[in-house]
């Protein structure tokens, strides 16, 4: 697994239309960092993290994933708000799709640290929603990631499960040290995992607010984490 690369953007202008999503934004994330984006819906964060895929190219300025333009830059891992599994291919199936070379026995070491020994060759729709979504973290991960995208991994999942998957979003990142940006509505995901917290607001969006989250990420207790969710809470509402 690769380990983090640095992200740069520096967008000129992007517009849909005649709304104004950015102008003149500018941002840097240093290579291994955990990045929060927030701010309020519609702001165009989901766009933000299109463009640093190099899924979204319609826009003036520069996007450089490790020094490169999206588009020439290895792939990102990305997990979206739903699992998007292809239905006909099985879980190992499904993550060799997004990177052909890789092998079965690779395939099946990532499903297991995903605990998901045993479903193997299960087709999507015979796993648990839970399930899925650890798929498609395996899947985001089959493609060794400097820079793993999660565009709000957790929503519309219970509470439970979103523990759950928190802490195994924690563990890799731990254990393969990718740059990772998080989009999450759930403040405390946040202040879970992340070392850094940017909020977006206004149209044009600009950042309004950037600041380290101080309590280094593997060691925080309960209560720094439930006083930087009121704090994350807080800002988003301002
Ligand atoms: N393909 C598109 N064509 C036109 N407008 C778009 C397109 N994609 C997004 N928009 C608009 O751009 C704005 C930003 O959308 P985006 O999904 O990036 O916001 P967001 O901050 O991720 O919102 P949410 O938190 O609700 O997911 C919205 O007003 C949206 O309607």
């Amino acid at each position: 697994m690769a380990s983090g690369v640095p992200v740069r953007i520096d967008i000129a202008d992007k517009h849909f239309g005649a709304t104004p999503l950015f102008e003149d934004l500018k941002l840097e994330i240093p290579a291994g960092e955990v990045l929060a984006l927030i701010g309020p819906s519609g702001v165009g964060k989901s766009t933000l993290l299109r463009m640093v895929a190099g899924i979204d190219t319609d826009f003036t300025g520069t996007v450089e994933v490790d020094g490169k333009s999206p588009e020439k830059a290895p792939l990102p891992g990305f997990v979206f708000q739903d699992p998007r599994l292809l239905p006909w291919e099985t879980a190992t199936g499904n993550l060799r799709v997004v990177n052909p070379e890789l092998s079965v026995e690779e395939a099946h070491k990532l499903l297991r640290e995903m605990g998901l020994e045993g479903y193997e060759d299960a087709l999507p729709g015979e796993l648990s929603g839970g399930m899925q979504r650890r798929v498609a973290l395996a899947r985001s991960l089959a493609v060794a990631p400097g820079l793993l995208i999660l565009d709000e991994p957790f929503v519309s999942i219970d509470r439970k499960l979103v523990r759950e998957l928190s802490a195994l979003i924690g563990e890799v990142i731990e254990s393969y040290g990718p740059t990772v940006i998080l989009v999450s509505h759930e403040p405390e995901d946040a202040a879970r995992l992340a070392d850094r917290v940017i909020l977006l607001d206004g149209r044009p969006a600009q950042v309004a607010e950037d600041r380290r989250i101080e309590a280094p990420r593997g060691s925080r207790d309960d209560a720094a984490i439930r006083a930087e969710t009121a704090r994350i809470a807080g800002e988003e509402t301002e």
